[in-house]
């Protein structure tokens, strides 16, 4: 693609499909009046988590920030191990740094919610060891359902944007990870307080 046509591609707003348009008596997101200040990193929701995990070996160890209103910021370094095509990040790699950013609004709106669908503009190659500057934002909410959409823009947060995504989150109580989580890890995380708090201080009412 010449650098025309991405720069199109990058002025194109994101070609979501109908379920992601939020309904006519959708509200504006409120921040929880606890959540995070602006500039707070947000921290690891769960220790093992591929996104956001500081115990993941394999995983992308985003960290989050708080910002204004319903919005995080974060940082991705694409490493040799995140690539797809020599030298370049796999999309795959890169749909799961904007699906954890996404993931981490949660802690501002202070509900938990799961990713129930994610669409994804590739909009330009990423390099190995590029940082990938992620910006998301929840734009509305009606009832369980969280419109959400994110952006990643190369080496700086004005650089080059290389991906968007447009995506729906849906509200879950605790008993989702309960109900369907292998028994070794939830037993693990039931029994240290520290992962307990983390999950209580994702709830409205815990
Ligand atoms: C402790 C904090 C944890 C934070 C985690 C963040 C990590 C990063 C984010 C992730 O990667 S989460 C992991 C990936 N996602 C999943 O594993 C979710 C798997 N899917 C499910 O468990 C269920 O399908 C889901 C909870 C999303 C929905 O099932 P429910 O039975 O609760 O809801 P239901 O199917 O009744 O749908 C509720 C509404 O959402 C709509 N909906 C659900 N899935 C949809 C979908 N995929 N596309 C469009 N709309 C969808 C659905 O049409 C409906 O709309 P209406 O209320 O208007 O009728």
């Amino acid at each position: 693609m010449s650098n025309d046509n991405r720069q199109e591609a990058a002025a194109r707003p994101p070609s979501g499909s109908a379920s992601l348009i939020p309904p006519p008596d959708a509200t504006a997101p409120v921040r929880h009046p606890d959540a995070p200040a602006p500039g707070e990193l947000l921290g690891s929701h769960y220790e093992h988590c591929f996104g956001c995990g500081g115990l993941q070996p394999h995983g992308l160890h985003l960290e989050a920030r708080a910002r204004e209103g319903v919005r995080v910021t974060a940082e991705f370094t694409v490493r040799p191990a995140h690539q797809g095509a020599p030298g370049l990040a796999h999309g795959g790699v890169l749909a799961t740094a904007l699906d954890e950013t996404l993931g981490s609004l949660n802690w501002l709106l202070r509900v938990i919610a799961v990713t129930g669908r994610l669409e994804t503009d590739f909009v330009r190659p990423v390099p190995v060891d590029s940082v990938l500057h992620l910006d998301a934002e929840v734009n509305a909410v009606a009832g369980r359902k969280i419109y959400c959409s994110a952006v990643g823009r190369i080496g700086s947060p004005e650089g080059p944007v290389a991906v968007r995504a447009s995506a729906l989150f849906i509200e879950v109580k605790v008993d989702h990870f309960i109900d369907n989580g292998r028994s070794e890890e939830i037993q693990a995380v039931m029994a240290d307080p520290d992962q307990v708090r983390r999950t209580r201080a994702f709830e409205v009412n815990p």
